[in-house]
């Protein structure tokens, strides 16, 4: 394994022996194993990954598709059926609750006996105590056996401990969502100081925001298996496109995913590109181009990589674009004025209580702003054939810089809610510098006006 390969991760299984009752345990030691009174269940098939120093990874996918054991593997707490894992550095885990301290030790005696396991001396950890309960924050709780701590007040102490040892590969099991929210803040700090100093780390969430945030790279694990590696953006949009499909759908996206279809694929199911719409405003744009009153304009280059589109489940979105006050087509728009956020919906199915909705998300994927066009399951009745035009106004309060629009239409059917249509990263603009120098473009923020949702038959 090359000095710069911190975790190597090659053709791992893990086949978990399910027995129906403890005694078949017995029956196979008694008959030594010719009798199997077991089903075999593969929590994980072929897996294979290399995490470099300084890397942080985020790994990502539904429940029970295999992260926790992947990371106990890699932690040495659980053994492989088949594969092997080689690990350079110390390696510091918070792997799911209870693992890890023996409830009837104090907080305090816990913090020395997991600094020997990590191999640090008595005075090693005196020298690291005091900061480690200053950072857990749990007061007398320190002096009481750890049995007695909420959840919370365990994961405080947990993170203190492993990350003041100065680990050389953190590895964190969604175990941070525990805490409350200071104190999830000042984990991420401390995660962050530790990429800093060039720890690797390798992190476990549900939450698509905290791995788009924090990590270099992400890998969506789907039923045992790993389905994409690649950058957090695009890995945590496919695993929400997965999540919210039918399960026939799913099948279709595994398979997509893994023949790396789904990536980058621009083309709504028509043929149409989301560019078609702008190409026929070209002579609108001509127009602007050569009025001065602003410097906004149509940048053809400046197209979303990243689209996700979901199955239509019902109606179909069109023609994601932004428009100057002029009604203008414009991806590059100017700090402080006014715009029109709009797209086209197509009903090709009657639906119940539909709502509308967009988002914007800058280009780490951080969700900035977010707007509806009203409580979805409190909506209208919208005919199969009709067709609209939503729009949603805004002041553009947003710093100079690119950022990413979502379209989605809801419906409520069945006593359930769901996308009838939706499109992530379906837009992509640009907030240009000029004229912005001068204002406040720290403001991370839109001036939203009343959503409108127009009948038109031309659309
Ligand atoms: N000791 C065990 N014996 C049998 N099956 C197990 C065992 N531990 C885990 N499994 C199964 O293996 C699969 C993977 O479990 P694992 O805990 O790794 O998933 P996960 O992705 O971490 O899930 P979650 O997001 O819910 O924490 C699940 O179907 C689980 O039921």
């Amino acid at each position: 394994m090359s000095s710069e390969v911190a975790i190597s991760v090659g053709n791992l299984s893990k086949v978990y022996r399910i027995y129906n009752k403890p005694e078949h345990r017995l029956v196979q030691m008694a008959t030594l194993g010719r009798i199997r009174p077991f089903k075999e269940f593969a929590a994980l098939h072929d897996v294979s990954l290399e995490v470099k120093r300084g890397e942080t990874i985020g790994i990502i996918g539904r429940n029970g598709c295999g992260k926790s054991t992947l990371l106990q593997i890699i932690c040495g707490t659980l053994q492989p059926t088949q594969g092997s894992v080689k690990v350079r550095g110390r390696i510091a885990a918070l792997l799911e609750l209870g693992a890890g301290f023996s409830g009837e030790f104090t907080g305090r005696e816990n913090v020395y006996m997991n600094g020997a396991i990590l191999g640090f001396s008595r005075e090693e950890m005196d020298a690291r105590f005091d900061q480690i309960a200053q950072f857990a924050g749990i007061g007398e709780f320190i002096e009481r056996p750890v049995k007695t701590y909420s959840s919370g007040m365990y994961v405080r102490l947990a993170f203190a401990v492993a990350t003041a040892v100065e680990p050389d590969i953190l590895i964190v099991d969604e175990a941070l969502a525990v805490g409350d929210e200071a104190f999830q803040r000042k984990c991420y700090a401390r995660i962050e100081a530790i990429k800093e100093r060039g720890g690797t780390i390798l992190f476990v969430s549900h939450g698509a925001q905290t791995i788009v945030q924090l990590c270099d790279r992400a890998i969506l694990l789907d039923a045992g298996e790993k389905l994409l590696e690649g950058e957090p953006k695009a890995v945590v949009n496919q695993y929400q496109r997965l999540i919210s499909a039918s399960l026939e759908d799913q099948k279709r996206y595994r398979q997509e995913i893994k023949s790396g279809l789904a990536i980058g694929a621009t083309t709504s199911p028509k043929g149409e590109t989301t560019a078609s719409f702008w190409q026929k405003d070209e002579s609108r744009q001509e127009e602007d181009k050569t009025s001065s009153h602003n410097y906004d304009s149509f940048d053809e280059n400046l197209r979303s990589e990243s689209i996700v589109e979901y199955t239509i489940n019902g109606a179909q979105i069109k023609n994601i674009r932004i428009l100057d006050e002029s009604g203008n087509a414009v991806n590059s728009i100017s700090f402080g004025r006014p715009y029109r956020y709009q797209y086209d919906v197509e009903f090709l199915e009657s639906a119940e209580n539909a709502g509308f909705g967009m988002a914007i998300r800058d280009t780490s994927g951080l969700h900035l702003f977010g707007q509806s066009s009203g409580e979805i399951g409190k909506g209208k009745k919208f005919n199969k054939g009709e067709k609209l035009i939503v729009t949603f106004p805004f002041l553009n309060l947003l710093s100079p810089g690119l950022y990413y629009c979502n379209a989605g239409v809801g419906k409520y059917e069945d006593g359930e809610v769901m996308y009838a249509h939706r499109i992530v990263d379906g837009f992509v603009f640009r907030v240009h510098q000029f004229g912005a120098d001068l204002l406040c473009s720290s403001t991370i923020n839109l001036k939203a006006g009343p959503v409108s949702v127009d009948q038109h038959a031309e659309i």
